[in-house]
C-alpha cells in the first residue's frame, strides 16, 4: 500500500470578492463571482496565478478583499475592511481583456487555476487519471466489467469511480430520454464528468452503451492523448438478447420499448478503439479475464504508476 502524504500547503490563497457584486451565497461557499471584476490571485509561492483583468463591461474600480483567517474557503465573514484595487491597474490592458472568455451562453468568464494540479494529485495517489469507455449492446457485460475492473483495481490500491450509464439516469442525467439527441446529451455530460474524475487522478470507468461513434470521439477528444481508453464489449445481439437480464428485448421485440438498441435504434461500433473484448456464446471469457485484458493494458501503458 502507497502512504499517503498530504501536500496540503498552508493556506495563502486569497478570497476575492468584488464589491459591486454584493455578498452572496456563493461567496460564502467559497465560489468566484467574476461580474465585472478585477481579480488577482496568488500561489503559495507567491507567483501571480492570473492576471488582473477587467470583464468586458462595467470596467471600474474594484476592490480586493484581505484574506480571512478561515481562508478554507467556506467560512468566510463580512469583510471589515476592503483594499482599493488601485495599484494592479496599470497591468489592466487589452491583452488581460482577451483572457475573458465567453463558452456557449456563459459570458465573460475565466478559467481559474489552482497550485495544486493533476500532476501532484496523481503523484499523491501513485497512478495516472485516465477514462476507461465501456461501450457495446445492453446485456453485453459493461456493468459486470466496470465492477470487476473497479474490485481487482481497488485491491491493487488503485482509485476507480465508475459512471453507469443506469445509474447517472438516475440523478445528474434524469432530464434524458433515449431518443438520438438525449442520449448525445448524456454521452457529453458523462464525457466532462469523466474528464474531470481523470484531472482528480482517478480511474474513471464509464459504462454506457454510448451507441454513436461521433459522441464517443467528441468524449475522446476532450482528454489528453492515450488518456482516453475505449473498449469495446463486441457481443453479438443474439447473445445479449439471449441474456435479457432485465427483459428488456423482450418489452423491446413486442414493440412496448420504442427506439431500443440493436432492435430499433442504431449501434455504431468503434471503427479503431484501444481494445476489443470478442465474446461469443460457445467461448465467452470470464469479467475477470477480460478485467485482467484491461488492467495489463493500464500496466503497460504507465496508468498505475504516477
Ligand atoms: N431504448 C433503450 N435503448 C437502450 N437502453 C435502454 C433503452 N431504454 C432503457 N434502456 C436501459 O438504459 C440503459 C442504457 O442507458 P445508457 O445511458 O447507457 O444509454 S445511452 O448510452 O445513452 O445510449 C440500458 O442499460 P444496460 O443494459 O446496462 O446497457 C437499459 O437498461
Ligand atoms: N463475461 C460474461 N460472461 C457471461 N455472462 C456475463 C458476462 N458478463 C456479464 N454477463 C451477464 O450478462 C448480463 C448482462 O450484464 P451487464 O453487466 O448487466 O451488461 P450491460 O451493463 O452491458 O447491460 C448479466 O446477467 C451478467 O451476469
Amino acid at each position: 500500500m502507497n502512504a499517503v502524504q498530504s501536500l496540503c500547503p498552508p493556506c495563502r490563497c486569497r478570497m476575492i470578492q468584488n464589491h459591486e457584486c454584493g455578498h452572496s451565497a456563493t461567496d460564502n461557499l467559497g465560489f468566484l463571482k467574476f461580474c465585472g471584476i478585477n481579480a488577482v490571485g496568488s500561489s503559495r509561492t507567491g507567483k501571480t496565478l492570473f492576471k488582473p483583468i477587467m470583464a468586458k463591461e462595467n470596467h471600474d474600480a474594484s476592490f480586493i478583499r484581505r484574506p480571512s483567517s478561515k481562508c478554507h474557503g467556506h467560512h468566510l465573514k463580512k469583510p471589515n475592511r476592503l483594499t482599493p484595487f488601485s495599484n494592479h491597474s496599470a497591468a489592466l490592458s487589452d491583452k488581460n481583456l482577451s483572457a475573458m472568455s465567453n463558452i456557449g451562453i456563459s459570458m465573460n468568464i475565466l478559467w481559474h487555476e489552482c497550485p495544486i494540479q493533476k500532476l501532484d494529485r496523481q503523484h499523491l495517489l501513485q497512478q495516472k487519471g485516465c477514462v476507461i469507455w465501456l461501450t457495446g449492446l445492453s446485456g453485453s457485460g459493461k456493468s459486470t466489467l466496470a465492477c470487476a475492473l473497479s474490485r481487482s483495481l481497488h485491491s491493487k490500491g488503485k482509485l476507480t469511480f465508475i459512471l453507469d450509464g443506469d445509474n447517472i439516469r438516475h440523478g445528474l442525467n434524469r432530464d434524458l430520454s433515449f431518443r438520438a439527441e438525449d442520449r448525445s446529451e448524456n454521452i457529453r455530460r458523462i464525457g466532462e464528468v469523466a474528464k474531470l474524475m481523470a484531472d482528480a487522478g482517478v480511474i474513471c470507468i464509464t459504462s454506457l452503451i454510448s451507441p454513436y461513434r461521433k459522441d464517443r470521439d467528441a468524449c475522446r477528444a476532450l482528454l489528453a492523448e492515450g488518456d482516453f481508453i475505449e473498449v469495446f464489449i463486441d457481443v453479438p445481439l443474439d447473445v445479449c438478447e439471449a441474456r435479457d437480464p432485465k427483459g428488456l428485448y423482450k418489452l423491446a421485440r413486442a414493440g412496448k420499448i420504442k427506439g431500443f438498441t440493436g432492435i430499433d435504434d442504431p449501434y455504431e461500433p468503434p471503427y479503431s478503439c484501444e481494445i476489443v473484448l470478442q465474446q461469443k456464446e460457445s467461448e465467452c471469457m470470464s469479467p475477470s479475464d477480460t478485467a485482467e485484458i484491461v488492467i495489463s493494458y493500464l500496466e503497460k501503458n504507465g496508468y498505475l504508476r504516477a
